[in-house]
């Protein structure tokens, strides 16, 4: 293995306007595979791309030395890609991963002793995502001892890459900020080297504080700006009962963050107010539509409201912002959206205990269970 190479499935938004650039800043040639065949024609027929900043201390990039593959109809080059890579990252939607994995696998499978070990690392908005591929991937090995030829760590990443114009073509607008914290355990003494990316011991407080932070804040608006029949995120922001109620979760899950991490009330405090000026980014172009996508994910069990809200509930601290905002978000009625649409039959067709126990996983004894039960029976009846 000479050069470094990366190979990245998920060529969308946060692919190219995010891993893939911070990738191709660390000097890896990467390697974009993806379904999306028109996507990935484009990719593999444009010699580069261009990211454009936007905020403070915007910069724009281009991003070249790349190439693209499609798994769909390429899997063996993309098992051999992966095969010989450094490294390999995902940003495909944490429901995709199963699908993605038995490509990993059988790479690994492949995989000469003499090289040393895959990194592989999921940068999907989930907790653990990458434990969630590990398990699939070491499912597809043949012999479950292979693992051992790969390095599983999870992450937690933060830029927020809205829709794109559709007359971008490939390129991608994104806000300036951006945060890729990796565990670091898992490497030992051999950390890839992705000078943009942070390192830390214990990634738990890191993703927690993200996901129930900014996703948590995010779809607040968005599911609250879809009810009051606002359609862009920035309007969303502007209206000041949205905002309250974007306030008031974040206040419940600042609570839950620094009873659980300790986090000093005052630091978690600039990090909301640093989120709020982020969310409300005039020149993010970005829709409640794509922020409250796939609200059937969004209202899982360890997601964005029913995690935060769950644990807080078994400590006996209130969650009813969060608990509104599930009620709210009952409402989210995108037809080009599979799981509105999925969530919508779910509505008419359930009774409210079973809604509750299928979508948000929560157990009848569970201290949040009659108050969820209560947001989807009054949205029922
Ligand atoms: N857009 C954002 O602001 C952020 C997104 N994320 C996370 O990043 C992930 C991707 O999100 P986006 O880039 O926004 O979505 P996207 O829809 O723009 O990109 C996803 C890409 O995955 C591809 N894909 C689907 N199935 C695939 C498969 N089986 N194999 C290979 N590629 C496949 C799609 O064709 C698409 O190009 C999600 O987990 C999301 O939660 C995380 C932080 C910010
Ligand atoms: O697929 P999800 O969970 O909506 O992830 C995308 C979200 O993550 C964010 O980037 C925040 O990290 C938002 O821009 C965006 O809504």
């Amino acid at each position: 293995m000479s050069a470094l190479k990366a190979v990245h499935f998920g060529a969308g938004n946060i692919g190219r306007g995010f891993v893939g650039l911070i990738l191709h800043k660390a000097g890896y040639e990467v390697v974009f595979a993806d379904v999306n065949a028109e996507l990935i024609d484009s990719l593999a027929s444009t010699p580069s791309y261009v990211v454009t900043e936007v905020g403070d201390g915007a910069s724009v990039w281009t991003v070249d030395n790349y190439r693209a593959l499609n798994s769909a109809t390429h899997e063996a080059d993309v098992v051999a890609e992966i095969a010989t890579a450094n490294i390999v990252t995902t940003a495909v939607g944490p429901n995709i991963l199963r699908f993605v994995a038995p490509l990993i696998a059988a790479a690994i499978a492949q995989r000469s002793a003499d090289l040393p070990p895959l990194a592989v690392m999921a940068c999907e908005n989930a907790i653990n995502a990458t434990d969630l591929l590990k398990a699939e991937v070491v499912k597809a090995l043949p012999d479950a001892a292979l693992a051992e030829g790969a390095v599983f760590a999870n992450t937690a990443v933060d830029r927020i890459v809205p829709g794109q114009d559709p007359d971008a073509g490939l390129d991608v607008t994104v806000e300036s900020f951006f945060e890729w914290a990796i565990e670091s355990t898992p490497f030992g003494a051999a950390t890839p080297v992705i000078p943009d990316a942070h390192f830390v011991d214990d990634l738990a407080p890191y993703i927690e504080r993200k996901l129930f932070t900014v996703n948590t804040g995010h779809a607040t608006a968005a599911y609250h700006g879809f009810a009051a029949g606002v359609s862009s995120m920035s309007e969303a922001f502007s209206t000041p009962a949205i905002a309250a109620e974007v306030r008031a979760v974040l206040a419940e899950t600042k609570a839950l963050l620094v009873a659980k991490h300790d986090f000093d009330p005052e630091v978690q405090q600039a990090y909301i107010d640093k989120n709020m000026v982020r969310f409300a980014n005039p020149e993010l172009s970005d829709t409640v539509d794509r922020v409250g996508r796939q609200p059937l994910r969004k209202l899982g069990r360890n997601e964005r409201f029913v995690g935060p809200a769950a644990e807080l509930a078994e400590r006996g601290m209130p969650s009813d912002a969060l608990v509104r905002t599930m009620g709210v978000a009952l409402a989210f009625d995108v037809p080009e959206d599979p799981q509105s649409v999925e969530l919508q039959q779910l509505l008419t067709s359930l009774p409210a205990e079973s809604f509750v126990a299928q979508v948000s996983g929560l157990e009848e004894g569970h201290p949040l269970f009659a108050d969820v039960v209560a947001v989807v029976r009054a949205h029922q009846s």
